[in-house]
Order: C-alpha cells, then structure tokens, then sequence
C-alpha cells in the first residue's frame, strides 16, 4: 500500500478557499498512491476558535464537494482530514470525511475527545460518540483525530473492531511535538497496528505547528518521518505485516478483561 501524507501549511495569510483549492491540487497530484491523508481542521487551522463558527460549513459542503472531486480525478482513498462540520440540528463538530477513489463518501467521524479543557473547541463544538472504521481493499482503516491521541481505549476499541491501520489527521503544537511522537509509536505498538498520523505545518492562532507527520509500523518502528515545514510524506508498507506481526508476538490475546476493582488497604 501507497500512502501520502500531506502536511500542508496552515497560515493566516492564505485565505480558506485558496488553501481548499491548493489541497485539491496537492490530492490530484497523489495519483498513483492507494491512501491519501490530509490533517485536522486545515481549512481554519485547529487553534483559530475564532474562525471555527465563521467558516463551520455542512457535512456536505464546500470541502465535501472539493474533496470528493479530487478523490476521484486522482482515483485514490482519501481521508480528506477534518472540518468545522454545521450540524443544522445540532452543535458544531469536528468531522473527518474519508472518499472512496470514486469520490463517493465512505465515512464521516466526529472527533472523540475535544480538546482545551474548558475553552477553545472543547466549548465550541460538539463530542462524536461513534467509534469509525473503514474497509479499503486488502485493510481495515481506524479514524480518530488528534487530541483522541492520548486515550487508549479509542484504539483498543478501533483494533477490536479490525482496524489495521489507525490514520490521524492532525493539527499538534509544536511545544509538544514529543508527545506527539511518543504517543503515535506507543498507539502502534499496544495494537500492533500500523499509525498514519498526518499534521499541519505553519503558524496559526499564534501557535506554530509541529509538522513531524509520522508514519509507524506495528513493531513500533518508524518508517517516515516528516519535517517541519509543508510536505509530502510517501511511505509503502504491507498491510499484511499486522497479521504476522500479531501472530509472532501474540500480546493481544493475553489480555485480561472484566478485572475486580482494587482493593484498598489502609
Ligand atoms: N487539536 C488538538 O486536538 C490538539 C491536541 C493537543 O495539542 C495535545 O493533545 O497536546
């Protein structure tokens, strides 16, 4: 399996439909690669709250329009990312939207976890409640965005459900790029499944990107990984190796579940 990452830059200069069209072509250029990638929230950038309700548009607005056309001319699997999704029924949600080669929509995930404790988008937008998973041809994709890095039970949820390969669109700070790196190898490593973790570049909000999109393989090693700035990360690996992997070292089925709860000693 192909895979291209695009770390695109997400700068306040530019304006949204400008960096929507300049996706598009950066999308139509993968031709060629079985799965396409771009971050979270790249039309706004995912600190810019202020833009969040200003540029909110519905599942199937501009950028599903957009998106679904370059999926297709460029006749490849696309998670285009997410968007400030306008739920006319509800709040606001971050939603990742994943096209077939055909441009037909196969998924759409609403963001778990929000993030910014009490401001920011965990205020702003709703919470999804729905695990998501993708069949491709050959592999089963797990969606999940983000700040949805630091749980766990997510993955674990993604993987008991047939997920391969786990893709996460994206928009992480530099101050914690650390995090970011560690918590995509542990992710693959605990579900022995490969990460496709895709960010932003730029500065946005006054918060500068990490870029280091990163690509990981279910033993934990690292097969790609990008640098700071705007790029294209082109990786191949073989799905298979998540079955042969997990069939040589078979952590997974010494799991205990449906464990007591502690026992407290005073
Ligand atoms: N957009 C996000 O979810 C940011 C997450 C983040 O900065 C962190 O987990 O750290």
């Amino acid at each position: 399996m192909r895979a291209s990452l695009i770390q695109i830059a997400v700068d306040e200069d530019e304006s949204v439909e400008a960096r929507r069209q300049r996706a598009a072509a950066l999308v139509r250029e993968q031709a060629g690669a079985d799965l396409v990638v771009l971050p979270e929230l790249w039309t706004t950038g995912a600190f810019a709250y202020e833009e969040f309700g200003r540029e909110a548009e519905p599942l199937e607005g501009p950028t599903y329009d957009v998106m679904a056309k370059a999926a297709s001319d460029a006749g490849v699997w696309l998670h285009a990312g997410s968007i400030p999704e306008r739920d006319p029924e509800g709040p606001l949600y971050n939603t990742s939207l994943v096209f077939s080669p055909s441009g037909e929509l196969a998924a759409a995930y609403r963001k778990i976890h929000r993030f910014g404790f009490d401001k920011g988008e965990a205020v702003l937008m709703g919470a999804g409640r729905e695990l998501v998973t993708v069949r491709l041809p050959g592999t089963t994709l797990g969606v999940a965005t983000c700040y949805d890095l630091r749980f766990p039970e997510l993955f674990r949820g993604l993987a008991d459900a047939g997920a391969e390969v786990l893709v996460i669109p994206a928009g992480w700070p530099e101050r914690r790029r650390a995090h970011w790196t560690l918590l995509a190898q542990a992710r693959a490593v605990e579900n022995q499944a490969f990460v496709l973790a895709c960010g932003t570049a730029g500065t946005h909000a006054g918060v500068p990107q990490a870029g280091h999109s990163i690509v990981v393989d279910p033993w934990g090693e690292v097969l790609a990984e990008a640098g700071a700035g705007e790029e294209v990360l082109t990786v191949e690996f073989d799905p298979a190796k998540v079955a042969t992997t997990r069939d040589q070292f078979p952590a997974l089925k010494d799991r205990v579940l449906g464990l007591a709860p502690p026992h407290h000693h005073d």
